[in-house]
């Protein structure tokens, strides 16, 4: 279908095939609303910095005048409908998204429509391929625009207002402020319209929203980071331990494998961008730094987990209950708060769960700087290995959910299968009528898995087993928690608990709340100063004895220095602080008045 630019008196100034809405995380004032204009409409505001009136308003003659302009421009958007069969994860289960490529020729017209009408507006510029205006036009300073984060609460909120009218939707969330927008800059392309007729309108009305990401290329990787190690790699991306060279802190650095720009994978990449801004602040959610375009590849930036996947650690022994709970607990604290903001994870298995062991190290610091003044000793105690240790300590370990890609709302659900392995069978139907109990079902295989239930089937018998009821008992759990699990992996979504029923579920009482791990850490760091006590104060015990044999032998000698021996040994006992030093102390003064 050939899409010709409207034999219209208007010239239009400027037009970008993303929009910037008005949401909660970026500071409104950063954005204003773009507006498509007429080129006798306030003409003056989108001019070239430093263009003087005078030329200003030649060009505008001249575009009145139809010279300039890209004239009698024809164009074949490329909207080829292909049908693409996509694989996720690994290993994979097939997952056509046959809407995709109706809407993304929809959105290919209208970034044509922005294309021709840019063409316009620059003389000498040939769009030769329809798509949206780069952010580095020299008509619109970048910081004009930003795209809608479908996820965050202002998005869901307008989504609940209107509903859009596509299946494909996620990104018309805004769609009322979206509609306003364009039919009151009167960018409606009326010849369109007629001949499309209402679906026409509908598709200008969708124009594409979000910036192209081959348009925002920027080079940081190399510039801003040291590249430590690859610590990971996955079906979508590859993920780097890098070092920023400013802040000198650790990040995780994940990189798209193939460049993303213009591919079926842009979307997907943006949506875990979109994701990890909207929940990457929770202690149990993977923390999110940027994210940027870079030769085409989406580079995102997020907390380093030096504690590796929960894949890599199941890999040499499965876990035992006491650590199983641990990990439930983290990761449904972690999932109740992406459910509670109306998102669903979709791909929650071993791999995706990540661990830290150090978020606690600064409650430890704490304790160290505390010991210390109550001890007022600036001498090494011995206790700096034991801190050091405890650092390091499993104890302090924290699992958080990670890889976000997956991430769909459950009021405007774009569903992309995770890992079949961890997948219920519902959503393998396509029935998404309760998606929370989806991330429920995989986190309870995933607690199946990590207990040795596994290796898990990815198709077959034993697959419909695990998601027809008919869960193994693992003699390694008690019975309370083999129910849970098989509770969690009930064939029936609407009989599986909810994120908020298991984090307040008994068998989580008994582990320990944060603040109990606070005493925990307490009471080790108390145990282990004991020991070091003791053994100080055996070798003071040592030391005495010696002195007193000496004390003894002197005053059998009858030696005048012997005075002094008695004078060493009380010098000894004033620096003898602690209970069990004063013990000692005591224990001196006996020794020296038997003396
Ligand atoms: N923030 C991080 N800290 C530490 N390791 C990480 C981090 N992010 C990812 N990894 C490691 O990299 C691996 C791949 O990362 P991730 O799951 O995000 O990639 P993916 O390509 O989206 O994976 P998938 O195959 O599940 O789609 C993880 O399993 C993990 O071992
Ligand atoms: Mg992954």
């Amino acid at each position: 279908m050939a899409f010709r630019q409207p034999d219209h008196e208007m010239s239009v100034t400027s037009l970008d095939s993303s929009v910037e809405l008005r949401s909660r995380s970026p500071s409104p004032q950063l954005f204003n609303r773009r507006k498509l204009r007429f080129a006798d409409d306030d003409f003056d505001k989108d001019e070239p910095d430093g263009a003087s009136p005078q030329q200003q308003q030649q060009q505008r003659k001249k575009l009145a005048a139809g010279e300039g302009g890209s004239g009698d421009v024809s164009m074949s958007p490329p909207c080829q409908k292909v049908r693409a069969l996509r694989l996720f994860s690994t290993p994979a289960t097939p997952k056509t998204i046959l809407q995709k490529s109706t809407t993304q020729c929809r959105n290919h017209l209208s970034a044509a429509a922005a294309a021709v009408n840019a063409s316009r507006e620059e003389p000498f510029r040939i769009s030769e391929r329809p798509r949206s205006l780069p952010l580095h036009n020299r008509n619109i300073p970048a910081q004009d625009t930003a795209n809608v984060n479908p996820f965050t609460p202002d998005s869901l909120l307008a989504h609940n207002k209107k509903r859009c009218r596509t299946q494909f939707g996620r990104e018309n969330l805004n769609v009322n402020a979206m509609q306003k927008y364009l039919l009151s800059s009167d960018a409606f392309d009326e010849d369109a319209a007629d001949a499309e007729g209402d679906s026409g309108r509908e598709i200008h009305q969708q124009a594409p929203k979000r910036l192209a990401l081959h348009d925002t290329n920027i080079s940081r990787f190399k510039r801003e980071f040291m590249q430590v190690n690859v610590i990971g790699v996955g079906e979508f991306g590859v993920v780097f331990q890098c070092v920023n060279r400013l802040d000198g802190c650790i990040y995780a650095i994940k990189k798209s494998k193939k460049p993303v720009a213009g591919s079926s994978f842009e979307k997907r990449a943006l949506n875990e961008v979109w994701a990890h801004a909207v929940l990457g602040k929770h202690d149990n959610v993977v923390r999110y730094y940027s994210a940027w375009a870079e030769d085409d590849h989406m580079l995102i930036q997020n907390e380093f987990c030096d504690g590796g996947s929960l894949h890599a650690r199941i890999q040499d022994h499965c876990l035992g209950e006491c650590e199983l709970k641990i990990v439930l607990m983290h990761v449904i604290e972690g999932l109740r708060y992406i459910h509670s903001n109306d998102l669903v994870h979709m791909d929650i298995k071993p791999e995706n769960i990540f661990s830290t062991m150090n978020t606690n190290a600064h409650k430890l610091t704490e304790l160290q700087a505390q010991q210390q003044q109550q001890t007022k000793n600036d001498d090494d105690d011995g206790m700096d290995s034991v801190y050091e240790e405890l650092r390091h300590s499993d104890n302090l370990v924290t699992y958080k959910i990670g890889d976000l890609g997956h991430v769909t709302s459950v009021k405007e659900p774009h569903v992309e299968e995770g890992d079949c392995r961890y997948l219920s069978k519902e959503i393998l139907q396509e029935n998404y009528s309760n998606l929370f109990k989806a991330d429920i079902f995989s986190l309870g295989i995933t607690l199946y898995e990590a207990a040795g239930g596994g290796p898990l089937p990815k198709n077959g018998p034993d697959w419909h087993k695990l998601r027809d009821g008919e869960v193994p008992i693992l003699p390694s759990l008690s019975k309370d928690f083999n129910e849970l699990i098989a509770q969690m992996m009930h064939p029936d979504p609407e009989k599986r608990p909810s994120s908020h029923s298991i984090f307040s579920h008994s068998i989580l009482s008994s582990v320990e709340s944060k603040s109990k791990l606070q005493l925990g850490l307490e009471l080790t760091v108390e145990k282990r100063r004991n020991e070091i006590l003791m053994n100080k104060l055996r070798e003071a015990k040592k030391q005495i004895k010696t002195l007193e044999q000496r004390v003894n032998l002197l005053a059998a000698n009858n030696n005048p220095d012997s005075l002094d021996g008695q004078r060493c040994l009380r010098s000894f006992t004033r620096r003898m602080r602690t209970p069990f030093d004063s013990l000692v102390a005591d224990r001196n003064k006996n020794v020296i008045s038997n003396v």
